[in-house]
C-alpha cells in the first residue's frame, strides 16, 4: 500500500478541475489503518470522495440510480494519440468493463461513454494535466463532468502489464476468454491497473481471486447515440425538469429491481445492432403479452429480488480489516444470498442452472438455519443475524446466544417492572441508533405530579409518543451489544468459510443477476405495451411506420396524439419537412428517432405497423439553446453538432436535423443548410430535415432521393372582427408547405404594434426576393458546375441502386440527360452530350 504513495504528489483530487489538493507524502499508513474508508470523513473530505463511496450493507432500490461507477481513462501518446483505453467498475456490481477504441478529435465517443456510465469519480494520469495545462481530452472531460470528482493518478500506475496480471488473477474462470480479447489492448489494460489499485486503496478491500466478471466492450455491438442527441431526445433525462419522468426511460420503466432499471437505461442509451438478438427479445415480449398468467407470475417473482449486483459486489470483496460492522454485514449478505437463491425456482431457469443454484443453496443450508430469512425492520434483521448459524457448529456461539436471549428477556422484565412501579402504559422498543428503549403514548396518560419520573432519561417527544430510557436499561443495552459482538464475530468465521466454498460457483450468480435484470427489463417493456397500443416492429431496408405516435407526448397528454405515417427508403432517403411554428415538426422528428431506438432495444413501438432499417448511429441536431456550460453561442453549438455529424456519419445512420442555421442570418442559414444537405445527399443515411427555409424545398427538383413533406394547418376566421385563427392539424402531407410569412402572422396575434408588423412585412418581402435571386442566378460558371455536380451525384446514386432493371435504368438515365441539358440551356451553354444512340 505504501508504495502507492511513495512520492509526494501522487493523487490530486478535485471537482471539476477547479480546485486541487494533494495527499501528503507517506500518509498511506494512516489511511490503511482506517477500517471503512468511505466512512472516514477526513479522508473522504481530503479526496473529495462522494458519500456514495460508503459501502452499503443493504442493497436498496432507491439507491440504484445514484452514481456508483469509477472510471479510469487514458489516451495513447505520440502516434497513438486518439487511441482511448477505459476501465470502469461499479461499486454496486462487481463487473470490470474494459473499453478501447479510436476516437476523433472531438472525443465524442469517450464523452458519450462517460455520460452513459454516470461516473462517481474519473481517474486520469497526472500527465494529462501537467503544469496546469491540460490535454484536450482532459479539458473536455473536466468541462463536461463538472460535478464529478476527478482524480489524477501517477502515470506509472497506468501499467498494462500490471493490468493483465490483475485480470488473470481476478477474472472468474467462466469469463476468462476476455483475456484473449484484451491481452494486446494496452490502453484498457493500463486503465484497469490504475483503477484496481485505486479501488483497493479507497475501499480498503480486495476482490477475491477468480471472482470478478471481466468484459470487453468494443463500440461495434451497439448503436452510437452521442450525448447531445440523448439529451435532445430526452432519452433518460427531461430537459426542463430533471426529476420529471417525461422521458423515454420514464415511459418504459416498470422495472422492479435496481438491476432491471439499470439495464433498461443502458439499453435506451445503447440500443442493439444485432437483429437476431432483438428478435429474441421481441419474441419474449410477445409470449408475455399472450400469456397473462406467465406475465403476472414472473412479475410477482421478480419483485422479491434484491439488488443481486450489489450483493455480488460485497460477496466478492475481501476486507483488509475485520471489524464488527464488517462481520455483521457479511452475515447479512449470506442471508440475502439465501433469500435470493430461494426465489430462483419460479423463474423457470434451465435445469442445469437450477442444479447449480440448488448446490449453492445446499451449501448455505448446511451452515445457516432453514428458517433464517431476509426481513424488513432492524430488530427483525438483528434477530435473524444472531440466530443465522445453525446450533452445534460452534459451542461457544451457542452459549453466547443463550446469554443474549437471557439479556433480551431481562430487558423485557425490567421494562414491565418500571411500568408497574409508576403505573404507566410503557412498552419496549428498538432501533439501530438507540438499541432497546422505552416508548409511551401521550394520549390518556396521567403522569404522577404532571411530569415524567426523574429516572426516565434521554427523553424525546415525537408526535404522540414519549421515548426515553433508564440507567439500568442502558447498562443492559451495553451487555446486549457485547453479547452480540461475540455472536457476530463467531458467526463471521463460520460464514467466511462458507463463502470460500460459494466463491467457486460465483459465475452462476453473475448469470442469475444477468437473467433477472434482463427478465425484469423485458417484463417492463411488455408492461408498457399493456398501457398503450404498441406493435411489434420488423427489420427491413426501409423505415416505414404506419400511424406512429410520439411515446412521451402520448404519456404526457394522457390521450393519443395525432399519429403520422413515415416512409424512408434508399431511393428516397432525404425528407425535408416544412410547416409553420408550432405545427408539430420537431415532435414528429423526435417521434421517428424514439421509435427507432425503441425498436432497436427490442421493444414494441407506438404505431399500427412499423418496419426499421437498423441504424448504426443516431444523430440529432435539435434545439436552439445556448450552452452556457461550455460558453458557446447558439450558432457555435449548432456548428459543433453539425461538424461532429459530418465527421462521423455513415451510410447506415439515422439523422434528425431541426431548424439548422437559425442561429445566424437568413442568407448564411440557407447557405449552410444547402451545403450540409448536399453533403448528406451523397450518402445513403436516412435523413429527416425540418426547416423554415422554404428555399431548400428546391432540392426535390434537383435530387431524386429528396422528398418534400409538410405539416398541414388550416385557417378560420373568428368573431365579428374576422380575426384569422390557425388550426394545427399535426398531420404530415406530401409537398412543401404553402404557408408563407407564418412568423409574421404569429407576431400579428401578439400585442406588437401594427406599424412594426407592417414594416417587418415590407422588409421580409424584399429580403426573400433577394435571397431567391442569389439562390437561382449566380454566374454561369457556378451554375455549370452545379449542373455537373447534380449530374454526378445522381449518377453515383444510380450506380449504388443496383436493384433497377436495365429498362428502368435506361429510362432513368434518359431523364438525367434531359435535366442536365435543360440546366445547361438555362445558362446558354452549348449542349454537347452525345445522344443515347451514339
Ligand atoms: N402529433 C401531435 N399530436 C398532438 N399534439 C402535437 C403533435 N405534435 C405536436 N403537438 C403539440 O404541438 C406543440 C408544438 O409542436 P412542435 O414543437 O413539434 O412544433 P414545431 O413545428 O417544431 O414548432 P417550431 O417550428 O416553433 O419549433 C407541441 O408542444 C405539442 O404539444
Amino acid at each position: 500500500m505504501a508504495s502507492f504513495f511513495d512520492s509526494g504528489q501522487v493523487i490530486h483530487s478535485f471537482r471539476g478541475g477547479r480546485t486541487s489538493s494533494s495527499i501528503p507524502p507517506s500518509s498511506g499508513s494512516s489511511f490503511c489503518g482506517t477500517p471503512r474508508l468511505g466512512r472516514t470523513p477526513g479522508l473522504a473530505g481530503t479526496l473529495g470522495i462522494h458519500p456514495a463511496w460508503t459501502p452499503q450493507t443493504e442493497p436498496s432500490v432507491t439507491s440504484a440510480t445514484a452514481a456508483s461507477v469509477i472510471v479510469a481513462v487514458v489516451e495513447g501518446r505520440g502516434l497513438a494519440r486518439g487511441e482511448i483505453g477505459m476501465a470502469s467498475i461499479n461499486l454496486k456490481c462487481p463487473e470490470l468493463v474494459l473499453y478501447q477504441f479510436a476516437d476523433t478529435g472531438t472525443y465524442a465517443k469517450v464523452i458519450t461513454k462517460l455520460h452513459i456510465l454516470v461516473p462517481l469519480e474519473i481517474l486520469m494520469p497526472d500527465t494529462a494535466s501537467e503544469k496546469g495545462k491540460g490535454t484536450k481530452l482532459y479539458n473536455l472531460i473536466t468541462e463536461n463532468f463538472q460535478s464529478v470528482a476527478f482524480t489524477a493518478i501517477q502515470r506509472k500506475y497506468f501499467n498494462e502489464r500490471k493490468g493483465l496480471e490483475y485480470i488473470q488473477q481476478l477474472c472468474a474462470p467462466e469469463y476468462s476468454t476476455v483475456i484473449m480479447e484484451v491481452q494486446a489492448k494496452y490502453y484498457c489494460l493500463a486503465a484497469a491497473a490504475a483503477l484496481l489499485k485505486y479501488f483497493e486503496f479507497i475501499q480498503n478491500s480486495i476482490y477475491a481471486p477468480k471472482s470478478l466478471k471481466v468484459s470487453f466492450k468494443g463500440s461495434e455491438h451497439t448503436a452510437m447515440i452521442d450525448s447531445a442527441s440523448a439529451t435532445n431526445l430526452e432519452l433518460v433525462v427531461n430537459n426542463r425538469d430533471h426529476r420529471s419522468e417525461h422521458t423515454l426511460l420514464g415511459v418504459l420503466n416498470y422495472t422492479k429491481t435496481p438491476g432491471g432499471g439499470r439495464r433498461l437505461r443502458s439499453n435506451i442509451l445503447e440500443p442493439l445492432l444485432d437483429v437476431d438478438t432483438i428478435n429474441i427479445r421481441l419474441d419474449t415480449i410477445q409470449e408475455l403479452l399472450q400469456d397473462e398468467e406467465l406475465f403476472f407470475g414472473l412479475k410477482n417473482a421478480i419483485g422479491h429480488f434484491l439488488d443481486i449486483d450489489q450483493l455480488l459486489s460485497v460477496l466478492v470483496q475481501i476486507p483488509k480489516q475485520e471489524t464488527v460492522q464488517i462481520a455483521e454485514s457479511k452475515i447479512t449478505h449470506v442471508i440475502q444470498l439465501k433469500h435470493t437463491l430461494e426465489l430462483v425456482p419460479p423463474l423457470r431457469v434451465s435445469a442445469r442452472c437450477l442444479q447449480q443454484f440448488d448446490m449453492i443453496l445446499e451449501q448455505i443450508k448446511s451452515v445457516i438455519n432453514d428458517d433464517t430469512s431476509y426481513m424488513k425492520g432492524s430488530l427483525n434483521m438483528r434477530t435473524q443475524k444472531c440466530y443465522a448459524v445453525r446450533p452445534n457448529i460452534n459451542e461457544f456461539l451457542d452459549i453466547a446466544r443463550r446469554a443474549y436471549t437471557e439479556i433480551v428477556d431481562d430487558i423485557a422484565g425490567l421494562v414491565d417492572q418500571v411500568g408497574e412501579k409508576y403505573g404507566l402504559p410503557i412498552r419496549t422498543s428498538f432501533n439501530t441508533a438507540r438499541g432497546f428503549f422505552i416508548q409511551m403514548k401521550l394520549e390518556g396518560v396521567v403522569l404522577p405530579h404532571g411530569e415524567l419520573p426523574a429516572d426516565f432519561i434521554k427523553v424525546t417527544k415525537q408526535k404522540n409518543n414519549y421515548s426515553f430510557t433508564t440507567t439500568d436499561l442502558m447498562k443492559m443495552n451495553d451487555r446486549c451489544d457485547e453479547a452480540l459482538r461475540e455472536i457476530f464475530h463467531m458467526s463471521y468465521v463460520v460464514v467466511c468459510q462458507l463463502l470460500n466454498t460459494v466463491h467457486e460457483h460465483i459465475h452462476c450468480l453473475y448469470k442469475l443477476s444477468d437473467a433477472v435484470s434482463m427478465l425484469d427489463m423485458l417484463l417492463s417493456l411488455a408492461n408498457a405495451c399493456t398501457i398503450s397500443d404498441y406493435v411489434r416492429p420488423e427489420f427491413t431496408d426501409t423505415l416505414a411506420i404506419k400511424q406512429g405516435r410520439h411515446p412521451i407526448l402520448e404519456r404526457i397528454v394522457g390521450q393519443q396524439p395525432v399519429s403520422n405515417n413515415s416512409y424512408i427508403s434508399e431511393g428516397s432517403n432525404f425528407v425535408i419537412i416544412t410547416g409553420p411554428n408550432m405545427s408539430g415538426k420537431s415532435t414528429y422528428l423526435k417521434q421517428v428517432a424514439l421509435c427507432q431506438i425503441m425498436a432497436q432495444m427490442g421493444s414494441f413501438v407506438p404505431a399500427e405497423y412499423a418496419s426499421f432499417r437498423i441504424a448504426d448511429q443516431i444523430f440529432t441536431r435539435i434545439g436552439v439553446d445556448d450552452d452556457f456550460e461550455t460558453n458557446s453561442s447558439t450558432f457555435m453549438v449548432e456548428m459543433k453538432e453539425v461538424s461532429y455529424l459530418i465527421h462521423n456519419v455513415s451510410d447506415r445512420s439515422l439523422i434528425i436535423i431541426d431548424e439548422l442555421g437559425r442561429g445566424t442570418s437568413a442568407e448564411e442559414g440557407v447557405g449552410i443548410c444547402h451545403s450540409v444537405c448536399e453533403f448528406l445527399l451523397s450518402l445513403r443515411a436516412f435523413t429527416l430535415f425540418a426547416t423554415h427555409f422554404l428555399e431548400l424545398c428546391e432540392l426535390e427538383t434537383l435530387y431524386p432521393n429528396v422528398e418534400n413533406q409538410h405539416m398541414e394547418v388550416q385557417h378560420t376566421r373568428t368573431g365579428d372582427t374576422g380575426t384569422e385563427r390557425v388550426i394545427y392539424t399535426f398531420l404530415l402531407s406530401r409537398g412543401s408547405s404553402e404557408e408563407r410569412n407564418y412568423g409574421l402572422r404569429a407576431a400579428e396575434m401578439t400585442a406588437l404594434p401594427s406599424t412594426i408588423i407592417q414594416e417587418a412585412k415590407a422588409i421580409s418581402s424584399k429580403v426573400s426576393q433577394q435571397l431567391l435571386v442569389c439562390f437561382s442566378s449566380s454566374d454561369p460558371e457556378t451554375q455549370r458546375q452545379r449542373a455537373v455536380y447534380h449530374l454526378a451525384t445522381r449518377l453515383l446514386q444510380t450506380a449504388r441502386n443496383s436493384r433497377l432493371d436495365p429498362d428502368s435504368l435506361r429510362i432513368y438515365l434518359k431523364g438525367l440527360k434531359r435535366d442536365y441539358e435543360a440546366e445547361l440551356q438555362v445558362i446558354g451553354e452549348p449542349v454537347s452530350m452525345e445522344t443515347e444512340e451514339d
